[in-house]
């Protein structure tokens, strides 16, 4: 008996000796007896399925020879033309193989990354949209990244809450139906003021304050639920703010520690929206990409929990600036204070304890703030000389 998902829940009701047409999901000897019995068993059904494959571009072709396989067929990193996601895709590829890995997003992506591997456009609202490329590219894994950040989510609730919390609803129903191994990022945002601040643990009160941080705790909530009452395998880290060298922030609270960097490199002077004292969690892009690698890749047994705290390093403007003074020596800085993006860091963690992550699966961050500093203006001062040369 062939039987397709309809919105979650209808995994518990099927019985023994029923198949899905989710053959994404499936493994091994299970997933080729599947896939015979779909397109057998659904007769035409499964000569419309291989048609529209022939009609689609292909978007995603199988096992790439030197890299490691992922269990199935390949993963989705979707909202992937942001921060994080472009640098989480090479990462992806490097380790499962370059089309074994689709990014997606809503924007059109740049000539680089579009000539890097498999491409296409995927809106997080659209939830048919998002069923048909699991299915199409029997998704195994997916990389939910498509959100609005805290200071853009309070400039347009409406959108954030549309984005971060129906796309939310979308990806978990798409992921438990299709049983897909799925990540999605929370972040230092889903604490608030009444949550102890230094450090803060994992669990503990958490009441932020912004549409970010309300969409975010909703999300470790509901994976956490599904995980229990689906099965569903979600995999959550919480995440500090990101500096990364090439890749531009997408309107949070913590991008003044991005944009630092470019202009002590291009003008020697930096003017901070943060007051001079504020304290804050801080990773760099390689130690969260590989962290959120590990913990997807990390057995289920190791995990006592299913979303952690992950930390590196944790500073004010301030010591980023002294820091920044041992290399750049006529480096300027001035503070011109944003009162709402002040206000949500006053709210959010000052230090963040990550012990459980350490404990689990072993989690070590590589990245202080020395060789943070160190390696965020060489990327920038060659960036300036070449610019300089030109
Ligand atoms: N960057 C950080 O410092 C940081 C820290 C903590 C957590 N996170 C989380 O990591 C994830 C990725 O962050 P980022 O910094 O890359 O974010 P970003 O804002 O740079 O990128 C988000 C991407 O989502 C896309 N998007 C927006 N609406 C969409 C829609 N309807 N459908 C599909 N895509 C859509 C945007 O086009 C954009 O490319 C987010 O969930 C964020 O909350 C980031
Ligand atoms: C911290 C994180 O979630 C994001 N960089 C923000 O500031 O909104």
């Amino acid at each position: 008996r062939v039987r397709s998902g309809t919105r979650c829940g209808w995994r518990r009701e099927a019985g023994k000796g029923d198949v899905t047409v989710a053959t994404g999901a499936l493994r091994g000897e299970s997933l080729r007896r599947a896939r015979g019995l779909v397109r057998g068993g659904a007769g035409s059904g499964g000569e419309r399925i291989k048609a529209r494959r022939l009609l689609r571009a292909p978007v995603c072709r199988l096992r790439s020879h030197g890299a490691r396989s992922l269990p199935g067929s390949g993963a989705a990193a979707e909202g992937g033309l942001g921060q994080l996601g472009v640098g989480l895709a090479n990462l992806l590829r490097k380790r499962f193989g370059k089309d074994n890995v689709i990014l997606s997003d809503i924007r059109k992506p740049p000539d680089h990354v579009f000539h890097s591997g498999p491409f296409i456009y995927s809106d997080i609202l659209d939830y048919k949209n998002l069923r048909e490329i699991v299915v199409n590219n029997r998704i195994t894994w997916v990389f939910h990244y498509s959100a609005l950040l805290s200071a853009v989510g309070e400039a347009n609730v409406p959108l954030a809450r549309a984005v971060n919390i129906t796309g939310l609803h979308n990806i978990l129903d798409v992921a438990a139906e299709h049983n897909l191994r799925l990540f999605i990022p929370s972040t230092i945002g889903a604490f608030g003021p009444t949550s102890p601040r230094n450090p803060t643990p994992d669990l503990c009160i958490q009441r932020p304050r912004t549409i970010y941080g309300v969409s975010k705790v909703h999300a470790e909530l509901m994976g956490e639920y599904y995980h229990h009452r689906y099965g569903l395998d979600f995999r959550c880290l919480r995440y500090p703010g990101i500096i990364s060298a090439d890749s531009q922030p997408g309107g949070g609270t913590t991008d003044y520690a991005v944009q630092i960097f470019h202009d002590a490199t291009k003008s020697g002077k930096f003017e901070c929206n943060l007051k001079a004292s504020t304290r804050l969690p801080m990773m760099y892009i390689d130690d969260c990409l590989r962290a959120t690698l590990e913990v997807m890749e990390a057995p289920a047994e190791r995990l006592s929990m299913r979303t952690y705290n992950v930390n590196a390093m944790s500073f004010t403007p301030e010591e980023l600036a002294q820091e920044v003074l041992k290399h750049v020596p006529e480096f300027q800085i001035t503070y011109h204070v944003d009162p709402v993006r002040q206000a949500i860091a006053d709210s959010w963690p000052m230090n963040f304890d990550d012990s459980n992550a350490r404990k689990d699966w072993g989690w070590k961050h590589d990245f202080d703030l020395p060789e943070l500093v160190t390696t965020m203006l060489n990327f920038h001062g060659s960036d300036t000389r070449v610019a300089q040369a030109n």
